[in-house]
């Protein structure tokens, strides 16, 4: 593999060309360079070297030099508008080179959501071969089975690039078990305990969780297992016929075609991330954009495809009329900054973890069932119902009603079999623990939309966050369930008496008024964007086809987190190596049939 910031050297045509060197670009490469030429472009610098990077422990917000932040237009807070900043990797591996690699994966529901869409072949049946093929899942070792660790092994892979495990050494099981078994407690969700949450079943379980970190040493030992720890850099994944350019931005996709035909994506125009002169690569055979659900609909309307008039107004010619570029992007939203102090009578019970610190050690999923009792799933899917798409509408965050519709309804079906509608998880700190809570499928959708022809500028990613009244709904009972934890046996006893005072979240009586506004004033974003290329129908806003071909187009694809039209990852990074997975074997497919 060559690893370069140089392009005075470099070939100027390749079979495939990617564009982003992040969580999916690298694994997509890695399989396609196997027997082809591939030129891979990232925006951001090679930091093999990093050891702030490398490390496991570093993590969330530790500064890093892969770490940006993107300002986005202000969104609602409980007095007014709050401004969001949005964070994102940019250096080889993506996010998944400072993310906290929970390790999550989606559920039976959730894919079968999705294949109701309209994407066939991307049920919980096929897709889970390909997040195996990713995975190299390292079983708990007998210590880590004495403190409650278990897994399922028919689901795991074994054999894959990316490093998945329990946190090594096994960080405060005390407070591990504690928290689960508060979990269990009807009084917070009556949730029961599950060996292993990557089995596809949700039904309201709660589990130790498992992390995507190379403790194994057949790997990487104690590395971080983003995509290029992964993918790229180990030498068994070395590929002669892969070259990555680092330090440059793809300003543009070339394209050609027919007037009413089909276009053909023919390369792409590079120029160096600090500014300089622009270049020309070629693709021979297609040109795959994994540029992350930020960045990629921000490339495809510099390309000319989007919106035709919003195109113009930009006076950018429109190659292709596709509305659907930059609509139906979405977050989850974050309850987090709930730092509950600790007991100090409960240092002895080795809850302390010192600076080893792992987000989301344990994690708990209740249903709509379970959340908001046992009519839950006909309130839920009531409201899902009845939500109004007109504001959504008015502001493009979809192309139209049919498509909120639609995506509220197989929403509403996917919470009617037992899919998780929100993420409960626990976090060890030294003199606090912490309690997070996640939405998982928000139904507010917002837009990415460049508003200027300077490539190097980045999107208007305007969230709309908590914009439809269910989303609000389901963070409030959010908050509630995070008041419940920090107050139920045992996890409350290694909390201060004050503990929930202390942390600011409204009390377990607090009235309704009071817990919305506490939300609106303190959620963040989940930092799990997608949506903004979305796989479904054209006719519903889809950009791209169930194969992830641009519609339009013979040769251009998107593989990353904006082709996801719902969030069914609760958390994106085990789902994408396997959605990179499948798309490099329909790419290569089509390849041997020499269909492109
Ligand atoms: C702080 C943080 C914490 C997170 N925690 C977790 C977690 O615990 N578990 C989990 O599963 N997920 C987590 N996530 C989410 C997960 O990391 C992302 O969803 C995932 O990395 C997105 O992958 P991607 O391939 O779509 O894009 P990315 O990984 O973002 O890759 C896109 C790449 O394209 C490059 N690029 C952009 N524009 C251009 C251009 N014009 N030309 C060339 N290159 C370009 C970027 O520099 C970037 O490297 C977290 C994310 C963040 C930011």
């Amino acid at each position: 593999t060559s690893i370069t910031n140089d392009t005075t050297r470099l070939e100027t045509s390749y079979e495939f060309i990617v564009i982003g060197g992040g969580t999916t670009g690298l694994a997509i490469a890695n399989r396609l360079a196997v027997n082809h030429t591939v030129l891979v472009v990232e925006r951001g610098p090679d930091l093999m070297d990093n050891e702030v990077v490398n490390d496991p422990f570093t993590t969330f917000g530790t500064p890093s030099p892969c770490h940006f932040q993107m300002s986005a237009p202000p969104q609602v807070g409980a007095n007014g508008t709050r401004s969001l900043p949005l964070t994102h990797g940019s250096c080889l591996g993506g996010g998944s080179a400072i993310n906290a690699m929970m390790g999550s994966r989606p559920t039976f529901a959730g894919m079968s959501a999705l294949e109701a869409l309209g994407n066939p072949g991307w049920g919980w049946n096929d897709f889970l071969p390909y997040m195996q093929k990713s995975e190299t899942f390292s079983p708990p070792d007998a210590a880590q089975r004495a403190d409650g660790a278990d897994y399922v092994r028919v689901v795991h892979g074994f054999a894959g690039p990316v490093g998945v495990s329990y946190a090594t050494p096994f960080v405060a099981p005390d407070l591990q078990n504690a928290a689960i078994e508060t979990c269990t407690s009807p009084s917070v969700y009556g949730l029961s305990v599950s060996p292993d949450l990557g089995t596809g079943f949700s039904g309201g379980h709660v589990a130790h969780y498992y992390h995507h970190i190379h403790f194994n040493d057949t790997l990487q030992a104690d590395r971080r297992s983003s995509s290029a720890w992964s993918y790229l850099y180990p030498k068994a994944q070395g590929r002669t016929g892969l070259t990555v350019l680092t330090d440059h931005i793809v300003n543009e996709v070339s394209t050609k075609g027919a007037a009413g035909g089909n276009i053909t994506a023919t390369g792409v125009l590079v120029q160096p991330t600090a500014g300089g002169k622009v270049m020309s690569f070629t693709a021979t055979r297609e040109v795959v954009v994994s540029a992350g659900a930020l960045y990629s609909p921000a490339i495809l309307q510099h390309s000319g495809i989007g919106n035709a008039s919003f195109l113009q107004s930009l006076g950018i010619k429109p190659v292709l009329n596709l509305p659907g570029v930059g609509a139906n992007f979405q977050d989850q939203i974050l309850l987090t900054n709930v730092s509950l102090p600790l007991n100090p009578s409960a240092n002895n019970t080795n809850v302390t973890a010192g600076d080893k610190v792992l987000l989301g050690i344990v994690v708990g999923h209740p249903t709509a069932t379970l959340a908001f009792g046992s009519n839950g799933t006909n309130i839920i899917g009531e409201a899902l119902s009845n939500s109004s798409a007109d504001f959504t509408l008015s502001v493009g965050g979809v192309v139209n009603a049919e498509s909120f519709k639609a995506q509220a309804s197989v929403m509403a079906d996917a919470y009617r079999i037992d899919h998780p509608i929100i993420e409960l998880f626990f976090t060890p700190g030294s003199t606090v623990l912490d309690a997070w809570s996640q939405s998982i499928l928000p139904l507010s959708r917002g837009t990415v939309r460049i508003n200027t022809t300077d490539p190097s500028a980045d999107p208007v990613v305007d969230t709309r966050f908590l914009t439809v009244d269910i989303d609000v709904q389901i963070a409030m009972r959010m908050a509630r369930g995070i008041a419940q934890a920090a107050t139920t046996p045992p996890f409350s006893d290694l909390l201060t008496s004050d503990a929930l005072a202390q942390s600011g979240v409204p009390p377990v009586d607090a009235t309704d008024d009071e817990v919305r506004s506490w939300v609106l004033a303190t959620y963040t974003p989940g930092i799990h964007f997608i949506g903004s290329n979305s796989m479904m129908p054209e006719a519903l806003g889809g950009v791209v086809s169930p194969e992830l071909i641009v519609y339009g187009t013979t040769n251009l694809r998107v593989a990353d987190a904006s082709v996801m039209p719902l969030s069914v990852f609760p958390h994106t990074t085990l789902g994408l190596y396997g959605i990179a997975e499948k798309a490099a074997d329909m790419i290569l497919k089509a390849a041997a049939a020499n269909k492109l």
